[in-house]
């Protein structure tokens, strides 16, 4: 049992304006721990009634300043706590802090840079490099993913979650069982045998929980997410297996309700937003108390989730984020009063061992068969030889005392031994026919003292035969039992097997698999090809299931689309990281190139030195001279460019291995930086389809109607102004909500007029025509983005009259 109070640590997010400096100061002289101090800034100190402090001090394991990169975090906080669980402890790593101070940054990662990875894609890969190199143990590794939401929790792979939302699958509910071990019914876990498939369920949940996202429900900000490794180990051989499970939790911001600014209530305890978020402060209050019996973890699911987690079997960490500026000084000062409280908890951490039921049920098949070989022995089924003179002798006393106690209760005890059994049965036979034999010949007198003496031995027979009854019972049952045990082994062992199958299919690495420790496999030969698809199938596929509004969209919406991406945020990250994997799909291919011709070398030159040795021999034995034991200086050199060869191959597969992740981990974020554009265009055309049919309706007066694209950037929407004055000289005042009332009045004009010729064109099936031309006709793109707007406007009308005019075909 390890002992060990909750670990906690401090993250500075790095701030935009570095004059906040001197609003804080980190002391690392204190070198065991390290203390923060929040310095209040005078303005803020003098709106105090009460108190009168002006700085505040936190004690912290340690403390991350702006500067730490992603890298020192998983170091210093997840490291340990990776390699504890594959030490066989349950381990928990939570990030807490208001929105926005950068706890899914620490938690899962930036969306941005290869560099920026969390703590669970890092810890993934780290527990996948130890698990491959230790090969004493077999492991095996599930991942599950919980969101909870307003006190509901939804289960983020389930698998049902592409045919309807979030909120329409079965809830994730909390069981507990007699032992007060919680249960999570409805959340699905999922094997993962290498990083790449666990990397790609947290795609798919992250991307679950995206799609489900609504600006009602911001549930980055206002829910928790546990991602889980489940880790189970056995040794060879072994019965016992360990079950260790890593919890990876990113909370909900933890902002208080009455936040009412400079002075009043600054600085004060006010309840959260968030209600689990309360009754998890609940529960630490409680845990750090001394004398506390009741500990309220059932008030909320999080806090029965997390259970173990506080003050249980786990050995957990803390990471406090903050962001600290001027106005968020309130809320940095109440994380870190939350983080000093967590500091007071200890938890106790044990190996959770169990017999392996697979194992068990082997065992308890041996079992059966020692008993059932035992009964064989009880009943004498096995036995062959026969009763000994004395046994016989001694065996007829007893019946000869039974048939003469007068006593109608009394009973022949031979035990469970059917020869025994057997030799009664006989004697009595014996004795009855003997019996019949001698009544035929003497007198029939003795006809009355025969008649009292029969009922006796009826019952004697029907109690032996209960007997023998009683024991092909059992013998019955027990081979039942066997044959039970046996199917539910062989169904345990078929379903594992369908479910790794199953899990496996469709999920295909650009990389084959390969072996880095000799030139045996072929690391990059048959991987050529796949290195042009940027995505594996299953991303692309699954990719295709979110966004399957793509394939199904208007040329008008696919154009738009074309503009939307090019104007978001979002792109210039997505074209770096094309750029950046561009690159590394080509360091790869030159890579994989090097290392087959490295491989081949090898091969070349071990074929030169058996040559170089079968010369030699040869040589010996024409020239008759005795082979030389050490290899001569040619064999020497072909040895060393060999060992030389095989160093180059090993460092070109290192490098190839890390490539692989790096290139997966870059399609991740591509792959889930397009569903968000994707959803986020659909949104906008939505809102810009409904407002633009409002313009279009004679009672609504037009007016800033498109909005610009919402994910643009402030940088790139001031540069776009100036820059669509010039190109778009007709839809400017459209876009950029002039308020010239002439232009607009010329602008709706033309805009009757195109939808008027535009509701021709449809009628006489020619809408091909109009788009064609107009694009032909008009230069550049403002006059494409004119047409597209109309086109935005008609969209769905157009779509109704095609349907009316069946003009589809000609569309
Ligand atoms: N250490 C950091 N370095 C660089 N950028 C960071 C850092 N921490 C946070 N950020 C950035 O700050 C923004 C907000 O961070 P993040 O989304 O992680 O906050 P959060 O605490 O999870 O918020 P919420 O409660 O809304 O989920 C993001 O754009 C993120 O990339």
């Amino acid at each position: 049992m390890v002992k060990q109070t909750i670990q906690i640590f401090a993250r500075v997010k790095p701030t935009v304006r570095k004059q906040q400096q001197g609003i804080y100061s980190i002391d690392e002289d204190e070198k065991l721990t390290p203390s923060l101090e929040i310095i209040l800034p005078r303005d803020l100190a003098d709106g105090f009634v009460n108190n009168k402090r002006e700085s505040y001090r936190f004690k912290f394991q340690r403390i991350f300043d702006q500067d730490a990169k992603q890298e020192t975090i998983f170091e210093n906080i997840a490291k340990p706590v990776a390699e504890s669980v594959l030490a066989g402890y349950n381990g928990t790593i939570f990030a807490y802090g208001q929105t926005g101070s950068g706890k899914t940054f620490t938690i899962t990662g930036g969306a941005e840079r290869y560099s920026d990875r969390g703590i669970i894609p890092r810890t993934l890969s780290y527990i996948f490099e130890q698990l491959q190199k230790d090969s004493s143990k077999i492991y095996t590794t599930h991942i599950s993913y919980l969101e909870i939401y307003n006190e509901c929790g939804y289960d983020l792979l389930d698998p049902r979650h592409e045919a309807s939302s979030l909120e329409d699958l079965p809830k994730v509910t909390v069981l507990e069982d007699p032992d007060q071990n919680i249960h999570l019914k409805n959340l699905s876990l999922h094997q993962a045998a290498t990083e790449e498939e666990a990397l790609n369920l947290l795609f798919l949940g992250d991307t679950n929980r995206m799609i489900a996202e609504t600006p009602m429900n911001q549930a980055s900000t206002r829910s928790h997410c546990i991602f889980t490794i489940h880790l189970s180990s056995k040794e060879p051989g072994s019965a016992t297996v360990r079950h260790a499970k890593l919890h990876l939790v990113d909370l909900a911001g933890s902002e208080r309700v009455a936040k009412t600014g400079v002075g009043g209530q600054l600085l004060t305890e006010a309840k959260y937003i968030n209600l689990s978020l309360h009754y998890l402060e609940q529960v630490i209050i409680a845990l750090s108390e001394k004398h506390r019996s009741h500990i309220p973890y059932r008030n909320s699911m999080m806090t029965s989730v997390l259970r173990d987690s506080l003050g249980g079997n786990c050995m957990t960490t803390m990471i406090a984020t903050l962001s600290l500026e001027k106005r968020n000084i309130d809320e940095s000062i109440s994380t870190c009063r939350f983080a000093q409280r967590v500091a007071l908890i200890k938890n106790e951490a044990v190996l959770n061992e169990e017999i392996d039921p697979k194992l068990m049920i082997i065992r308890l098949q041996k079992e059966i068969q020692e008993l059932k070989d035992e009964l064989a022995i009880v009943t004498g089924e096995q036995r062959t030889e026969a009763l000994t003179e004395a046994e016989l002798l001694q065996l007829e006393k007893l019946i000869t005392s039974f048939l003469e106690d007068q006593d109608p209760e009394s009973k022949l005890e031979v035990g469970t031994d059917m020869r025994k059994i057997h030799h009664c049965f006989h004697y009595l036979k014996k004795l009855l026919n003997d019996k019949k034999i001698h009544r035929q010949s003497t007198a029939p007198s003795e006809n009355k003292d025969q008649n009292c003496r029969e009922p006796l031995k009826e019952e004697e027979y029907k109690k032996l035969r209960d007997i023998l009854q009683q024991r092909d019972n059992e013998i019955n049952i027990l081979v039942n039992m066997l044959k039970k045990e046996k199917k539910k082994a062989q169904d345990a062992l078929h379903l594992s097997s369908v479910d790794r199958s199953q899990l496996s299919h469709g999920q295909s690495s650009p990389f084959p698999p390969g072996n880095p420790d000799g030139p045996k496999t072929l690391p990059f030969s048959a991987s050529t090809q796949a290195l042009d698809s940027s995505t594996s199938p299953y991303r692309s596929s699954l990719l295709h299931r979110k966004t399957g509004m793509r394939e199904e969209m208007s040329l008008g919406r696919q154009e738009a689309f074309e503009i939307f991406k090019r104007d978001h945020a979002d792109s210039v990250t997505i074209e770096d990281n094309k750029q950046i994997l561009k690159q590394r799909f080509a360091e790869a291919k030159a890579l994989g190139e090097s290392i087959n011709e490295a491989r081949s070398k090898i091969g070349r030159l071990k074929e030169e030195i058996t040559q170089r040795h079968v010369q030699q021999v040869a040589l010996g034995i024409s020239e008759n001279i005795p082979v030389p034991s050490m290899p001569d200086q040619l064999e020497e050199k072909l040895r060393s460019q060999l060992e030389e060869e095989k160093r180059r191959y090993k460092t070109m597969f290192a490098r190839l291995k890390a490539l692989k992740v790096e290139i997966e981990h870059l399609q991740l974020l591509m792959d889930k930086a397009k569903v968000k554009l994707q959803k986020e265009f659909e949104a906008w055309w939505a809102k810009e389809a409904t407002s633009l049919q409002q313009v279009n309706s004679p009672a609504v007066t037009p007016s800033n109607h498109v909005k610009p694209f919402p994910q643009m950037s402030e940088a790139q929407h001031e540069r776009s102004q100036p820059l669509s004055n010039k190109r778009f000289p007709v839809s400017t005042p459209v876009h950029c909500g002039s308020k010239n009332g002439l232009q607009r009045a010329q602008l709706q004009q033309r805009s009757v007029d195109c939808w008027k010729q535009l509701v021709t064109w449809i009628r006489v099936g020619r809408l091909c025509f109009f788009k064609d031309g107009a694009l032909d006709a008009a230069s550049g793109a403002g006059a494409r983005l004119t047409v597209l707007s109309l086109l935005w406007v008609l969209e769905p009308w157009a779509a109704r009259q095609r349907r009316v005019l069946g003009v589809e075909r000609a569309l």
